[in-house]
């Protein structure tokens, strides 16, 4: 193939004045061309070093967005408390229903709040989303993420001093571990030991409250049901988990002196509640004209639960933070003994599935669809009831709202939040119904 004319022209020049400047124009453009290259190699080297730099983080912008200076200035000013001799707590399942109202119950009498959540699917995450945003207005920082992650967890503890720990983040629900039981395996045995690896690991060690569940009674049959009852017959893996939790926490407090408080809750209700449970499902169906499904136990005898209002359950949980002692370990290693306590959260006055139901109507003014179905053996248990004389003297606790002024206040939340929409039909727990 021919070499290009201008080429030609630059190689045989027809005279030389011609080949003088062309000469001339050829050194020049040479040492564009190698100041091009030059150039071109930096920028390729430049490229190829962030791009390794990069490589050093799982995602460098979330990086900076978690653990960057303003990331630590958030924590640091939603951790510090706004009263003399206020508590600085890191709520975990922030955004969920009594995470939101603990933290916000925190702030409001001036103590530090640093949330954490993972605003996971289980049930519409819009409604966390909803809680967080209340959250925010009350300059409670909720941080994305999950309690299995032990790098972020360090973090947290490295830019806030934490005086307490309320570990609320958990898989909930009892039936749905039948769908899907490595969810409870994860977040209520994994989740929690990492979150203890790193309170037991942090300097000053924070006290732990946690909560437990009324369904580690299982299929106890004493009622009420007292703290000190057997409670190896767990009715479902949810419960089987909470039950371990009790174990765990109480090996950490045994081997790092830290201060363990569990709380058995009693299936607790209100406003911002989980859309998953009973109550807040009859509530939808109910006012959409769908059928509720209402278990019933052996020979037709009516399921009860010892229902329990958030309010209680918060003045419950602020308690046990205010009355915790002291983690006693240091560098890991326990100094002395450390406080372990687990108390019952209850109402102590049980009421009947059909009673909840006939409760609602009376405030939806509108009647059930009801299918009564014999309970499936997926986990149920046919009755709770707590006891709580411990929590009435060790920390002042006594519930005050009855399931009927509960509803109550349940219900205009429900129709603040969803008004007549049908906004309820988003929850991906429609599917388990
Ligand atoms: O105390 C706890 O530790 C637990 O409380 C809660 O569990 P439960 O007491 O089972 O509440 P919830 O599901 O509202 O069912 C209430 C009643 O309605 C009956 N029920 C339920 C659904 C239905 O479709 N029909 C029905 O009859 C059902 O048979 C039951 O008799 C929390 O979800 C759980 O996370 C945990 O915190």
């Amino acid at each position: 193939m021919p070499p290009p004319l201008l080429l030609e022209g630059e190689l045989f020049p027809s005279s030389p004045g011609m080949l003088h400047r062309r000469s001339r124009r050829h050194h020049l453009m040479n040492r564009q061309i190698r100041r091009c290259s030059a150039s071109t190699f930096f920028l390729i080297a430049l490229t190829a070093s962030y791009l390794s730099f990069r490589s050093f983080f799982p995602s460098s912008s979330s990086y900076y967005l978690r653990f960057g200076y303003s990331w630590d200035r958030l924590v640091r000013s939603s951790a510090s408390p706004r009263r003399d001799s206020g508590i600085s707590v890191l709520v975990t399942g922030a955004a969920g229903f009594v995470g939101s109202h603990v933290s916000l119950a925190l702030k409001k009498r001036g103590d530090g709040v640093v949330g954490l959540d993972n605003f996971n699917d289980y049930y519409d995450p819009s409604l966390k989303r909803a809680r967080q945003a209340l959250l925010s207005q009350h300059e409670v920082f909720v941080v994305d993420g999950d309690i299995n992650e032990a790098q972020l967890l360090a973090r947290l503890f490295d830019s806030a001093q934490f005086t307490h720990v309320m570990h609320l983040a958990a898989q909930a629900g009892v039936r749905y571990a039948i769908e899907n039981p490595h969810s409870y395996v994860r977040s209520n045995l994994a989740g929690l030991v990492t979150l203890l690896e790193a309170c037991k690991s942090s300097d000053p060690q924070p006290a732990v409250v946690w909560a437990s569940s009324s369904s580690v009674y299982g299929l106890n049959e004493k009622v009420p049901f007292s703290e000190s009852d057997a409670t190896d017959r767990p009715a479902s893996l949810y419960a089987a988990t909470k039950k371990a939790g009790e174990e765990i926490t109480h090996s950490y407090n045994h081997i790092y002196g830290l201060s363990i408080t569990g709380l058995r809750f009693f299936t607790v209700y209100g406003p911002w509640g989980r859309p998953d449970m009973a109550y807040f499902s009859f509530t939808k169906n109910i006012l959409q004209g769908k059928p509720i499904t209402i278990y019933r136990g052996k020979d037709g005898v009516a399921l009860a639960r010892d229902f329990t209002f958030i309010d209680d359950i918060v003045r419950g949980c602020v308690a046990s933070l205010d009355t915790a002692g002291k983690s006693t370990g240091s560098g890991g290693k326990k100094t002395g003994p450390a406080p372990y306590r687990i108390f019952n959260l209850g109402n102590t006055s049980p009421v009947t599935v059909p009673k909840l139901v006939r409760i609602l109507e009376r405030n939806l003014k509108a009647k059930a669809k009801v299918i009564a179905k014999e309970m499936p053996g997926n986990g149920d248990v046919p009755f709770t009831h707590a006891n709580i004389s411990s929590a009435r003297t060790e920390l002042g606790y006594e519930p005050k709202t009855d399931l009927e002024s509960g509803l109550k206040r349940f219900v205009k939340w429900y129709m603040s939040y969803y008004g007549d929409s049908n906004k309820g039909d988003t929850n991906p727990e429609e599917s388990r119904q």
